[in-house]
């Protein structure tokens, strides 16, 4: 589904990511792990193609993203759903209105039933009608995982989807995103808690990523 076969990236010339090899199955879930500034967005954007490798070749749903002309990278952007580090919205919508944003922009009917029951799933029908600002930090992060999802996409990448929540929060969204795994999503989580991937474990079926010294390496199971 995803597949990197010798992909290194860097900006302004200084190489972030090196010779990177390996392959994302359907289906499969992934935390990503590493220091601060080790390049985890950086490979989440890769995989999404908002950046481009510098070397190498990815291959995202059997194509290959160096190929793809503009139409193309639209398509595929609707088979993969982002969360966002920041989780920005428009302050002027709705949380429902922000949830459902990305089927206004690709021109779809908006199904008011599945946008009410994907609100239900994460727990915020009650703020549909809220304004950003009126959300708490976790509220915000459950909007952008169902504003990620709701073209029902084959791929999540989430990029820190527990940072800036309490403990019981990062439980709830690591079960939503377990969810969406079981309904056959491939799911790729980066973040730096250790604590969280260690609680995953009796609940899926985990592989764990590390990047470390512009590599990325399959980590051991024992974290
Ligand atoms: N657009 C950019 N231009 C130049 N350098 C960048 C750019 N984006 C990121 N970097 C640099 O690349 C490095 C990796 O950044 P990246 O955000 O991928 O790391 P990360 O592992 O996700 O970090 P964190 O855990 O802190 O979010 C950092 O040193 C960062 O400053």
């Amino acid at each position: 589904m995803i597949e990197f076969q010798d992909v290194s990236y860097g900006y302004g010339g200084r190489e972030l990511l090196t010779e990177m090899s390996l392959s994302l199955p359907p289906g499969s879930f992934h935390f990503l792990t590493g220091p601060s500034g080790a390049g985890k967005t950086t490979f989440l954007k890769l995989c999404y193609r908002e950046l481009q490798a510098s070397a190498g070749r990815v291959t995202l749903f059997g194509q290959n993203t160096r190929e793809m002309g503009r139409d193309e990278v639209a398509q595929l952007r609707r088979r993969i759903g982002v969360v966002h580090q920041d989780c920005q919205f428009l302050d002027h919508l709705s949380l429902a209105e922000n949830v459902a944003l990305p089927l206004t922009v690709a021109d779809r009917p908006r199904m008011d039933q599945d946008l009410a029951d994907l609100l239900a799933w994460v727990g915020l029908s009650d703020q549909a009608r809220s304004l950003p600002r009126e959300l708490s930090g976790g509220e915000r992060q459950r909007a952008a995982l169902a504003r990620a999802v709701i073209m029902s996409p084959e791929v999540i990448l989430a990029d820190e989807p527990t940072g800036n929540v309490d403990w019981d929060m990062s439980l709830r969204l690591l079960q939503l995103l377990i969810e969406l795994n079981r309904m056959g999503k491939t799911v790729v989580i980066a973040t730096h808690d250790l604590h969280l991937i260690r609680q995953s474990k009796a609940q899926v079926q985990a592989r764990v990523l590390r990047i470390s010294n512009r590599r990325i390496q399959q980590a051991g199971v024992d974290l």
